[in-house]
């Protein structure tokens, strides 16, 4: 057995997100969100489940404090539902929204628990998608303005702010793919509105910085890695566009100001035109204090033509997999978290998300949740090898401190180290929750 260690500094925490745990979507004037539209929509959601109670952390908060102090974090990651500050998207603030997430962050603060805050975790207000949503260049000021809100509100508790969560699924597999809200199934839509994303981050991270905010601001992209199938550059380049379609598409704008060429010429030959204002490209190279990184999975691909969006196949290797399906690829995570700090040199990194679907319910009040531990182990193990290798990494937190509604899967897939009873809303610690708190305690594990 080998000891796998961590930097005593590195910082360990739990990820949410507002629709997935909050409920109460009709509480102290909380606005309707277009996953309160699309998870009502017949077929959409798995079982027609929908975040109406989800887990009741809206009122349910201090338990779930609780559970994160025994748990010994240092941070916790959730987002603010836009809607409960402004239910209309713009105009009034409702100042019981505000006092909800007050609550929350005074909780977390009085039991030494560093907030970390995701602005934009999907819950777009739904009268902003009346009118076009992300594909409106409106939008964008929308989002600055209600940053600015909650900058000015929080500045001084505070102190990590990410943008966006995940724009690719915001973008690409919302308006794209098609399978989370708002369902559009239209390339040139979707790659437009990872622009308007891309430019809302940066104007937001614009804002921070002209009020002075205390704090460090940075946003989260989800990545993959793909293994090409052999050593021919047609596999090699159909892997390069598959990782770019999450990485560099994001990350290139970010860091260096301009899209990668090669995926912009693949989109355009897609028939996609992109609207690049002028200005646009400088206001997303906003310098940002950290990056944050979500991994669950990679694969293996290969070259095949006409084949998905970027002429390629994704190969089955065997590979264990999780409950939801995805494969098990611990290089993966050390490849994507290397080749990042290759391209984009020694930006401060979180991980922001990491972890896996397992289903284990309670057994006589025990969740033998075996799967989940060994894929923490596995993927620990790379995150060490990645530091080793140089890479910046700042903090790890996994998704997600509890059960929640996992989007079109509904309630039917778990990711939590805390199983959520959605009867009675009884939360049960999982041996993976033993197991990550000893292993935040020591800094180091067994593997
Ligand atoms: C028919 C093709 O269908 C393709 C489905 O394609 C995807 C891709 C990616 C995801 C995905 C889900 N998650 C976990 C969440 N991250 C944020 C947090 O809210 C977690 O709940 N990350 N990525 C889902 C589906």
């Amino acid at each position: 057995m080998a000891i796998i260690q961590f930097p005593k500094d590195m910082k360990w925490g739990t990820a949410t997100a507002s629709y997935q745990i909050e409920g109460a979507t009709t509480e102290d004037g909380r606005g309707l969100s277009i996953w309160d539209t699309f998870s009502k929509t017949p077929g959409k959601v798995l079982n027609g489940d929908n975040g109406d109670v989800a887990c009741d952390s809206y009122h349910r908060y201090e338990e779930d404090v609780k559970l994160m102090k025994e748990l010994g974090i240092d941070a916790y990651r959730f987002s603010v539902a836009w809607p409960r500050i402004f239910p209309n998207g713009t105009g009034e603030v409702n100042q019981a929204g505000l006092d909800y997430y007050h609550r929350l962050v005074d909780e977390l603060i009085e039991n030494g628990i560093e907030p970390m805050c995701t602005l934009y975790h999907w819950d777009l207000p739904q009268a902003l998608q009346d009118e076009g949503g992300w594909h409106n260049r409106e939008t964008i000021d929308a989002f600055v303005n209600y940053a600015e809100v909650m900058f000015k509100e929080f500045s001084g508790k505070i102190k990590y702010w990410i943008t966006l969560n995940e724009p690719w699924c915001i973008s690409f597999l919302s308006n794209y793919i098609g399978v989370h809200a708002p369902g559009n199934k239209d390339l040139q839509l979707a790659t437009q509105i990872s622009h308007h994303l891309l430019v809302a981050h940066g104007a937001t991270v614009k804002k921070f910085r002209e009020l002075g905010v205390d704090g460090e601001i940075g946003f989260a992209p989800n990545t993959t890695w793909l293994q090409p199938y052999s050593n021919k550059q047609e596999d090699i380049d159909a892997c390069r566009r598959e990782i770019a379609w999450f990485v560099e598409w994001f990350m290139d704008p970010v860091f260096k100001g301009e899209y990668p060429s090669f995926m912009v010429e693949w989109f355009e030959q897609k028939g996609v035109t992109l609207d690049i204002q002028d200005g646009d490209l400088a206001t997303i190279n906003q310098p940002i204090d950290f990056l944050g990184i979500n991994y669950y999975t990679g694969n293996v691909a290969r070259y095949k033509e006409n084949s998905g969006l970027l002429d390629s196949e994704f190969i089955e290797m065997g590979y264990e997999r999780t409950d939801i399906g995805w494969p098990i690829f611990p290089e993966g995570f050390y490849n994507v978290l290397t080749h990042i700090t290759d391209s984009y040199g020694n930006v401060p990194i979180y991980i922001t998300e990491n972890g896996s679907c397992y289903n284990d319910e309670p057994v006589e009040g025990r969740v033998k949740d075996d799967g989940r531990i060994k894929y923490l182990q596995q993927h620990l193990t790379a995150l060490s090898r990645a530091i080793d290798s140089g890479v910046n990494v700042k903090g790890y937190l996994t998704w997600s401190l509890m059960d929640n509604f996992e989007w079109a899967e509904g309630y039917s897939k778990r990711f939590g180290i805390v199983h959520v009873n959605y009867r009675t809303l009884e939360r049960t610690k999982k041996d993976s929750y033993y197991w990550f708190k000893q292993t935040i305690s020591n800094k180091w594990f067994e593997n």
